[in-house]
């Protein structure tokens, strides 16, 4: 047998004594320690690093939202449609993770349910501020962050910023379209309300695509998105009704019956009711 291949012999650095290293960058250490099971089941790990890696996911999501908000609201369409199609894109990691948790059987996830006490994903701060950026903004869902005034901060300043929907209405109103004036003066700290007029808006996009290229391709882009979106609270009930059955939630909500409810929620509503007109 030929010598097992040494990769020093073309340069490979053996010796990171004085140098920073791969864990040494992206903080491994820290991260690599951060699961602390409370219990000796076998599946709290995957349940454990299942969330913590969405969160991370969660935290690079919110970093593009903010960007393609940035963006739009400085004319930037091209850049706000690279950071919104990698939205999706993370979206879609979320999604296909269902698939590991779903190996996690009623049977695995009762022998530490009980270890989890009142915490839920309904307190996920990352998961709101993703909500709220998008416009599905319920103010009764910052209580639960009351207890750490960094999270409840953030999600209070996001609330007085306008949502992603928001400035694209208002560049559509820049570019001439009629976004009526009771629109763009909002109350943004609320959920935008479905208009007719917004509807309309979005019609005459759409029939003329080639008038309006940049805005029917942001309109596409976030269609894509509340698509991505939908999928993703989807595979959430299914798993849960698959693990939990109607069971009610540690979080005090009916459980599926509350996730079902959130199925209901419509991000761009406009972008999906202009579709009958056209
Ligand atoms: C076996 C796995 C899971 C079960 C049984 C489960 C169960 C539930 C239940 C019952 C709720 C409703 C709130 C409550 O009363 O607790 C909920 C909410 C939530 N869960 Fe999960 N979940 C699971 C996995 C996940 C994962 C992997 C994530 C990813 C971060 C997640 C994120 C959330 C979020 C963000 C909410 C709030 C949804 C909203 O308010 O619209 N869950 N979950
Ligand atoms: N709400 C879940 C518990 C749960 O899933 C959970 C608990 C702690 C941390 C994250 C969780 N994930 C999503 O809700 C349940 O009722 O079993």
């Amino acid at each position: 047998m030929a010598d097992a291949y040494d990769p020093a012999n073309e340069g490979a650095r053996m010796d990171y004594r004085d140098r920073m290293a791969y864990g040494d960058y992206l903080k491994l250490d820290e991260i690599l320690h951060a699961q602390a099971p409370l219990s000796d089941a076998h599946d709290e790990l995957l349940f454990i690093i299942q969330h913590q890696t969405s969160e991370l996911w969660m935290k690079l999501a919110i970093h593009e939202l903010s960007s393609a908000r940035a963006a739009i609201a400085g004319g930037g369409l091209e850049q706000a449609q690279k950071s919104l199609s990698r939205v999706s894109r993370i979206f879609e990691q979320l999604n296909g993770a269902w698939d590991v948790l779903r190996t996690m059987t009623p049977s695995d996830y009762t022998t530490f349910r009980d270890q989890l006490g009142e915490s839920s994903g309904f307190q996920s701060h990352q998961y709101r501020m993703i909500e709220y950026a998008l416009g599905n903004r319920n103010p009764a869902m910052l209580r639960p962050h009351a207890h750490r005034p960094e999270a409840l901060a953030a999600l209070e300043a996001e609330l007085a910023r306008p949502s992603i929907y928001d400035v694209a209405l208002r560049v559509a109103s820049e570019a001439g379209l009629p976004v009526p004036q009771e629109v763009l003066g909002r109350d943004v700290s609320k959920t935008h309300q479905p208009s007719e007029a917004v509807e309309a808006v979005w019609e005459a996009v759409y029939r003329t695509p080639t008038e309006h290229w940049a805005l029917y391709e942001l309109a596409e882009k976030l269609v894509d998105l509340e698509d991505y979106f939908r999928r993703w609270r989807f595979n959430h009930v299914t798993t849960v009704e698959r693990v939990i059955g109607l069971k009610r939630g540690t979080g005090g909500t009916g459980g599926v019956s509350y996730l079902r409810k959130m199925l209901e929620v419509v991000l761009f509503p406009e972008l999906w009711t202009v579709r009958t007109r056209l």
